[in-house]
């Protein structure tokens, strides 16, 4: 494995975050590849990274150990037909991050024989603090799953499921659940500012909130329940909160919430 080559096809956020944290992790920049059709882009990244770059996918493709699919998933088939005769001649494991394409998807495109490993990831991925699901179709060996797992371990954690469905759970809870947390800190900052916190002010509280929250609950050995319980003093302010969520549903909600994700997932994935 020490000497594999990883290609990267596009060069958008995900990949660069990818191969910015393998190299961090003590990847030689000299193992990756990256292509993409903006020359812009590829010297940016070459600059930054040190890495291989070519406009032309096929030059990459026809290198590597590992090619990473990190276009988006409307451009996907595509680049795949595009790939598809050094894939199928030369057989590297293809590992996919993008959303709502499937196995069988890939399958069709690329051919039957090729070791295919599908991904989650989520933005977080972006700070090297993401958390990827992981599904290996058939055909893939441990030492390809090793190499997916080297990848995308490299901006976090990295959690794999036997069966490609999970994926669609995964994506629901971790894909989607960034924009969920955001969207808890709009709300908390908006509040903040009705309470009349200047901007600024109310930003900073929260995000250090966010965070402060997370490190605790990822740090502590009590579970998220227990933690809420220790901030909540009978008959104080947090109880008075909570009852709040509570009586509007908040449980319900995030739990229809995630459902309709899931749905969605299923949808995309035909
Ligand atoms: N769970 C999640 O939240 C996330 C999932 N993902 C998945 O990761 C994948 C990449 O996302 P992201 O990095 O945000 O996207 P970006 O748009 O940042 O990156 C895609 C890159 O691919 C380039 N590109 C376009 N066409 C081609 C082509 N024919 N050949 C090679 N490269 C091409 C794009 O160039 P140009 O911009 O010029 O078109 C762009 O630089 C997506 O499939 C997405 O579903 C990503 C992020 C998070
Ligand atoms: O919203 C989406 O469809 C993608 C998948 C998970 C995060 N973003």
């Amino acid at each position: 494995m020490a000497q594999q080559l990883i290609g990267f096809i596009g060069a958008g956020n995900m990949a660069t975050s990818l191969a910015g944290g393998m190299i961090a992790k003590g990847i030689r920049p000299a193992r990756i590849w990256m292509s993409d059709p903006s020359r812009d882009r590829l010297d940016e990244v070459s600059q930054q990274h040190r890495v291989h770059v070519a406009t032309d996918n096929l030059e990459v493709a026809q290198r590597v150990d590992a090619l990473v699919l990190s276009v988006k998933p409307q451009m996907m088939a595509s680049v795949c037909a595009d790939l598809r005769s050094v894939v199928e001649e030369r057989r590297p494991l293809v590992i996919s991050i993008a959303a709502g394409v499937t196995v069988a998807n890939l399958r069709d495109w690329l051919g039957e024989e090729v070791p295919i490993v599908r991904c989650m990831p989520n933005t977080p991925a972006l700070v090297q603090a993401g958390a990827t699901g992981l599904y290996a179709a058939e055909g893939v060996d441990d030492s390809q799953k090793a190499l997916a797992a080297q990848v995308l371990g490299a901006v976090g954690l990295t959690f794999w499921f036997d069966n490609e469905q999970s994926l669609d759970a995964v994506t629901a809870v971790s894909g989607s659940g960034p924009a969920y947390f955001f969207l808890l800190m709009e709300a908390l900052i908006d509040a903040a500012k009705a309470q009349g916190l200047d901007a600024a002010t109310a930003r900073q509280l929260v995000l250090q909130t966010a965070w402060g929250a997370a490190q605790l609950a990822i740090t502590s050995e009590a579970g998220p329940d227990v933690l809420r319980q220790r901030v909540t003093s009978p008959g104080g302010t947090t109880a008075a909160a909570l009852e709040v969520f509570e009586e509007a549903g908040f449980r319900e909600h995030v739990q229809a919430a995630v459902a309709a994700a899931r749905e969605r997932s299923e949808e995309l994935a035909g």
